[in-house]
């Protein structure tokens, strides 16, 4: 954001301008010539109204381009344009003009976005100070640069003082968080950088999801809730000890465990946004690193997602995933994170084992959580969430006249049910992204559920084991020929991973509760329960693998 006072004092008499007439004119003309027209006080360098106004420019990518879009969204600024982008709504940022009331809306109105195409000058009246905004969108870089140059909001107060400006910002920021408590804003890069502050150019508004619908090993995500709180409150410890103000977190294990769930529920929580950006992206270089993590506001999450793939890490046979980022890139990203802006630093990786030891000391990186795959409790918990009391139809349920009966009977069957289903999956052995995956193609039946899930365990091992064959098949081919074919580490098939085949599957001795529900579904597709985790042990004689584990 670029601000730019004006200097000289003087009297302005555009309250008094007729507000069709003006907005009309302003909309053709712009405000500054409407205005001149009724202060014409010429001075030598110019017309004295330039002098009264303040400039402040707002460029895309910088999150305080979102503010102010949603500030002037919801005072309907754009209302008058007559020319429109119209875009199916979706979770990208939704912003443009507000309709028709809520008749109007709930009749189709609210399925898509109205966004002005038209750049002609806006005047809007707030408290008191009458404001114009202008609007360009990005334009097509020519040859030989590529892709977009940032959009940018250009804001002119008729007022003397800076203070206004900065009032201004400060009610749309507010306005902003206000707005976001029920979502997580995700900020992202998607393309190169072409100016100051247009590294974060993707936003993405996704749904709050409750701290208790991750299902970890007990206690291990409100520990790192309780970590994160203490690490925002303590910033004045942090400077008076002179240590600097960051802290790191890193989630490992296989795809499909609940890393990056875990952090979307803890900006949630937390009412944080994330700037996430994937080290694997072509166009991510040390010094569009350094860009992006500096230009993160206060209070953020920042989020590296598969930090093993710099082209350091010996990656180097995986030509699609190298990235040009250096190690000494990364670590100087990560020494100057947050000092003293409290920044959460969280980076997530498949492959621990690959990472250099220098990224994972303590200072970089505090805190380690291991993900694994899952237990026979966690596929409990799964099922008691796909299958809430409250929503779900049982087969052959009493048709009694007393719902508390009904209540009682459903919660006594899911749960014997959730318990039957966990004894048909095999410990350790599928990522619960790949029991959600089962569960959601017979969502609305648990029965069917538990009647299919053994069919579809032997179907999903016996694919695997095909596809192990294939590809041990496809590396003798390449070793025949001397090649190194597919020398890059494989993800799915290594020790631990979900293409492994189970030694034994041991269904082990029955659970002793059934989870407990609580809640009703949020209207996030495939979570629809918070639940909490059964504390009852899981299957088999054998100390289990937890879900997660932290490790300091
Ligand atoms: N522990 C978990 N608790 C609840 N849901 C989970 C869990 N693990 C995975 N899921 C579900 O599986 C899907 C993928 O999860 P997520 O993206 O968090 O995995 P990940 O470990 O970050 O994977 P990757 O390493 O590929 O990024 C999500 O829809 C999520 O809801």
């Amino acid at each position: 954001m670029n601000a730019a006072p004006a200097s000289a004092p003087g009297a302005m008499s555009l309250p008094g301008i007729s507000g069709i007439f003006s907005n009309t004119l302003t909309r053709i003309m712009g405000f500054s010539f409407v205005a001149s027209l009724f202060n014409r006080v010429e001075e030598p360098q110019g017309y004295l109204l330039d002098k009264y106004s303040i400039t402040a420019q707002f460029t895309e990518g910088d999150p305080t381009y979102e503010w102010i879009v949603m500030f002037l969204t919801e005072e309907n600024i754009w209302k008058r344009s007559r020319d429109f982008r119209i875009n199916a709504k979706s979770s990208a940022r939704r912003w443009g003009i507000k309709f028709g009331g809520e008749k109007e809306r709930s009749a189709g109105g609210d399925h898509v976005d109205l966004v002005p195409t038209y750049e002609l000058p806006h005047l809007f009246r707030w408290k008191g100070f009458w404001i114009e905004t202008k609007r360009n969108t990005g334009v097509m870089m020519q040859p030989p640069f590529s892709g977009f140059s940032p959009g940018a909001i250009t804001l002119t107060i008729y007022s003397l003082e800076v203070k206004v400006l900065q009032d201004f910002i400060e009610e749309a920021r507010v306005r902003y968080i206000e707005h976001g408590r029920s979502s997580v804003i995700l900020h992202s890069a998607s393309q190169p950088n072409f100016g100051p502050g247009f590294v974060w150019n993707s936003v993405k508004r996704k749904l709050r999801r409750p701290l208790d619908s991750i299902i970890l090993e007990e206690g291990v995500i409100e520990s790192i809730v309780k970590d994160a709180k203490d690490f925002i409150e303590m910033e004045d410890w942090y400077i008076e000890a002179g240590i600097p103000h960051r802290r790191g977190y890193l989630l490992h294990g296989p795809p499909g465990t609940g890393k990056t769930s875990t952090i979307h529920a803890l900006a949630g929580e937390l009412g944080m946004e994330i700037f996430s950006l994937s080290l694997s992206a072509g166009f991510v270089d040390d010094a569009f690193l350094q860009q992006a993590a500096s230009s993160i506001p206060k209070k953020a999450i920042f989020l590296i997602e598969d930090i093993d793939s710099p082209g350091y890490l010996g990656l180097q046979l995986m030509p699609l995933r190298r990235s040009s980022v250096t190690l000494s890139g990364l670590l100087n990203v990560i020494d100057g994170i947050g000092s003293e802006e409290g920044v959460l630093f969280f980076a997530t990786t498949n492959h621990i084992d690959r990472l250099d030891p220098a990224l994972l000391r303590p200072g970089r990186i505090d805190r380690k959580v291991q993900y694994n795959l899952t237990t026979a409790r966690g596929a409990q918990a799964l099922f008691s969430r796909f299958f809430p009391p409250s929503r779900t139809q049982l087969k052959g349920e009493p048709r009694s006249e007393k719902a508390k009966t009904h209540e009682e009977f459903r919660v006594a069957r899911l749960g014997q049910l959730a318990l039957e289903f966990s004894k048909c999956i095999p410990e350790n052995e599928f990522t619960t992204a790949e029991l959600q995956g089962y569960l959601l193609s017979c969502k609305t039946c648990p029965e069917d559920a538990v009647l299919g899930s053994s069919e579809w365990v032997g179907q999903e091992l016996k694919e695997r084991r095909e596809r192990k064959t294939e590809s041990d098949k496809k590396k003798g081919v390449s070793r025949l020929h001397g090649g190194l074919g597919t020398s890059g580490p494989e993800i799915g098939v290594g020790a631990g991973q979900p293409g492994d085949l189970p030694d034994v599957v041991a269904p082990g001795p029955p659970l002793a509760t059934t989870p407990s529900l609580h809640g009703s579904a949020s209207s996030v597709g495939v979570n629809p329960v918070i639940m909490t985790p059964p504390s009852t042990p899981p299957l088999g004689a054998k100390e289990p693998a937890k879900f997660a584990q932290l490790t300091l």
